[in-house]
């Protein structure tokens, strides 16, 4: 079981602000979120998809997409995931969460990095500092520690760094920068739909564009 975790689209992404116009800003967030959760969906290990979110926007359009919803406890974002995973999901099942902002992930990237998870494991962003998923066996406590360094504090806690050439799925958008480089590797379609009608993609033909 996999667990994705979105905040409010009107706090979301507030480091991305300015990258498009203020008023596109919460449809980018969604745009993102939409193509990680659709790429999750596609993935042949994932037996399903818990996105907890306190946003009836997200909830409805993640639905749509084949997601379940789960409630934000409204602790943060570390506690939202023990919910998710450890409650919603539940011990019994292999779980892994993953950040809502991929949205050049490919489904078969997915797939080999949870193929290639043994015990607790997690996968660094592109920049090496942060974190885009953690997974943990059957029985055992997901344990999250995302945040500023949270990489560092997810091995620190014992997990296992994944490092396999996998970067739709190491690149999060925290910048304008990392949007640009999901640009490069190929946005998902709702993000590249989204950023070709802003005029800030014709780099991504929608032939080019992950679907
Ligand atoms: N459910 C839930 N998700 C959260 C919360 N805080 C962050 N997230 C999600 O966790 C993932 C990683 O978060 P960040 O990269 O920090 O995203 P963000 O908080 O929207 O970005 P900034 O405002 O720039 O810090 C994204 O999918 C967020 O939507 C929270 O309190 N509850
Ligand atoms: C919450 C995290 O994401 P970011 O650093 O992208 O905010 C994290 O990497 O733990």
């Amino acid at each position: 079981m996999t667990v994705i975790p979105v905040k409010r689209l009107d706090a979301a992404k507030s480091r991305l602000r300015g990258a498009v116009p203020v008023e596109r800003h919460p449809e980018l967030a969604l745009a993102m979120v939409c193509d990680t959760v659709a790429a999750v969906l596609a993935a042949t290990t994932v037996a399903g998809l818990i996105v907890v979110t306190s946003d009836p926007v997200v909830a409805e359009a993640v639905r749509g997409l084949g997601a379940e919803v789960a409630p934000d406890p409204g602790a943060g974002l570390n506690a939202a995931l023990r919910f998710g995973a450890d409650e919603v999901a539940g011990p019994a099942a292999h779980r892994a969460v993953l950040t809502g902002d991929l949205p050049a992930l490919r489904p078969e990237q997915l797939d080999a990095a949870l193929r290639a998870v043994h015990g607790r494991g997690f996968v660094p962003d592109a920049a090496g500092t942060g974190t885009v998923l953690l997974a943990v066996p059957p029985a055992q406590p997901l344990d999250p520690r995302f945040g500023p360094h949270s990489a560092a504090a997810h091995r620190a806690s014992g997990a296992t760094a994944l490092t396999g050439d996998w970067p739709g799925l190491r690149q999060d958008v925290d910048t304008a920068a990392d949007l640009h480089a999901v640009l490069g590797l190929g946005a998902g379609e709702r993000t590249g739909a989204l950023l070709r009608d802003l005029g800030l993609s014709r780099a991504c033909a929608p032939a080019g564009c992950a679907g």
